[in-house]
């Protein structure tokens, strides 16, 4: 998505990650890739200019938090900026009113028709049974194209291509569809001109009196977006906007940071042809999608959870360097309490959820208190010296516990896998902590 600018930007964070000090010139450095991958997406330079000094300001003055590496808060500061810059939080879509009206705006071209067609399913998908008026009298396919759409997705229309007056058609669509719970209007796109455009919109929207105007901006267009979209918040209320055709577009960073600016929240994405390429968008999740972070931000908002961090280093070195025990294991378990269990923890990670074991895959809540109870039955001298744990220690370990032998063995058998696995990681990485961790799979 969005051409180069996700390569360019994930690889700027593997940079990051994999600098051995990060100081002055480092910082530097990683903040002239990001303004050199955001110019080529044709964000406007002033707002590259801004974000650019933010990010270099907080990253040389600000002491990291407790328990959070200077790497790890460099990663923060610019994946907090960039969410920032698209508008922080996503927006839903409220459906209150009945009818509620949602108008439909955009230039031709700019993928409208085709939008509502995937609003209108993903509306579907929510249990709802839109309706579509469409007041298009000047590209006569587009009654056609939304009737093939409306029959594909079993929806009612109500269109007439050979009434010009598009007022009409949306009075008359009104009235049909009263008694629906969401009425979908599609508007022109093209007119004699500009200013015969925007005036169409401002009097089907004083008719229609929406209770959510979309506007469709085409991703494809960058910077210009900004323009565009204060041209058609000038005639109606914008209560949202949806940016197409961003599967692929060089210029697509640029026309959502534009957008972002205009005020209107951008509440979906258009990624591709199909009707199911179709996202919300949230940008917390797209930007971290997009310096390919997986979800770090939570995990280590987790990890500064984590009640005891002496305790969660010493688990994560010991991980890493192959000196596991099942103390660390039980550790490991006690951490996990806070964390979430095993897989979802290492999901977090990206790149390192295929690499769990296939018992960890396995673990459950039920599963970890149950090991729990057995490893409260070994001595201190069992857990640090598992090899020790042979018949008739699993039959005492067993007997103390209240479970079967097989069940202190099947315990063994996940250490030992853990071990192995913990062993390969740490080779690749060399241990210390899960800022180690995690940059070593952003590699
Ligand atoms: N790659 C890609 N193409 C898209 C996307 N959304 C729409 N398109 C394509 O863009 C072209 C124009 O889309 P339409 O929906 O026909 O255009 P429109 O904006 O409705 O045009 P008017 O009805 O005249 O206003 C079509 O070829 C769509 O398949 C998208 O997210 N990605």
């Amino acid at each position: 998505m969005l051409g180069n600018l996700g390569e360019n930007l994930t690889n700027t964070m593997k940079k990051l990650a994999g600098m051995a000090v990060i100081d002055k010139k480092t910082i530097k450095e990683v903040v002239k890739d990001i303004q050199r991958a955001l110019i080529q997406s044709d964000v406007n330079i002033q707002l590259v200019l801004k974000l650019s000094k933010t990010i270099e300001d907080r990253a040389l003055n600000e002491k990291p938090p407790k328990g959070i590496t200077p790497r790890e808060h460099v990663i923060t500061i610019v994946y907090e900026e960039m969410v920032n810059l698209l508008g922080e939080k996503s927006h839903e879509l409220n459906i209150d009113d009945k009818p509620f009206k949602i108008m439909f705006l955009g230039l031709q071209g700019s993928g409208k028709t085709t939008t509502i067609g995937k609003l209108a399913r993903f509306l579907q998908k929510k249990g709802y049974s839109p309706a579509i008026v469409s007041t298009d009298t000047w590209r006569p396919a587009a009654y056609e194209q939304l009737r093939q759409l409306t029959e594909e997705l079993n929806i009612s229309l109500y269109g007439d291509p050979n009434n010009k007056d598009a007022l009409d058609l949306a009075e008359k669509g009104l009235k049909k569809f009263k008694n629906q719970k969401i009425i979908i209007f599609d508007t022109a796109g093209r007119h004699k001109d500009e200013a015969d455009l925007l005036e169409e919109m401002e009097n089907l929207s004083s008719i229609i009196d929406p209770n959510e105007a979309i506007l469709v901006i085409d991703g494809t267009i960058g910077q210009q977006a900004h323009d565009q979209a204060n041209a058609f918040a000038k005639t109606t209320d914008i209560g949202s906007i949806i940016v197409t055709k961003l599967d692929g577009s060089a210029k697509g960073g640029g026309a959502l940071s534009a957008v972002a600016e205009v005020g209107a929240p951008i509440k979906f994405i258009g990624t591709g042809e199909r009707l199911d390429d179709f996202e919300v968008f949230d940008p917390e999740r797209f930007i971290s999608r997009l310096l390919g972070m997986g979800d770090i931000k939570t995990l280590i908002e987790k990890a500064e959870e984590v009640i005891d961090e002496d305790v969660a280093a010493e688990t994560m070195n010991a991980m890493l360097s192959g000196k596991f025990t099942i103390k660390d294991m039980k550790n490991q378990f006690d951490m996990m309490g806070k964390m979430g269990p095993v897989q979802q923890v290492m999901n977090m990670v990206p790149g390192i959820g295929a690499k769990i074991p296939k018992e960890a895959r396995k673990m459950t809540e039920g599963k970890i208190d149950k090991y729990k109870i057995i490893m409260s039955s070994m001595s201190i001298y069992e857990m640090e010296n598992p090899k020790v744990i042979k018949k008739s220690r699993i039959t005492r370990i067993a007997r103390g516990a209240g479970v079967r032998n097989e069940e202190v063995k099947e315990l063994l058998k996940y250490f030992n896998s853990t071990k192995k696995a913990m062993k390969g990681i740490g080779k690749r990485g060399g241990g210390g902590g899960i800022n180690r961790l995690v940059s070593q799979f952003m590699k």
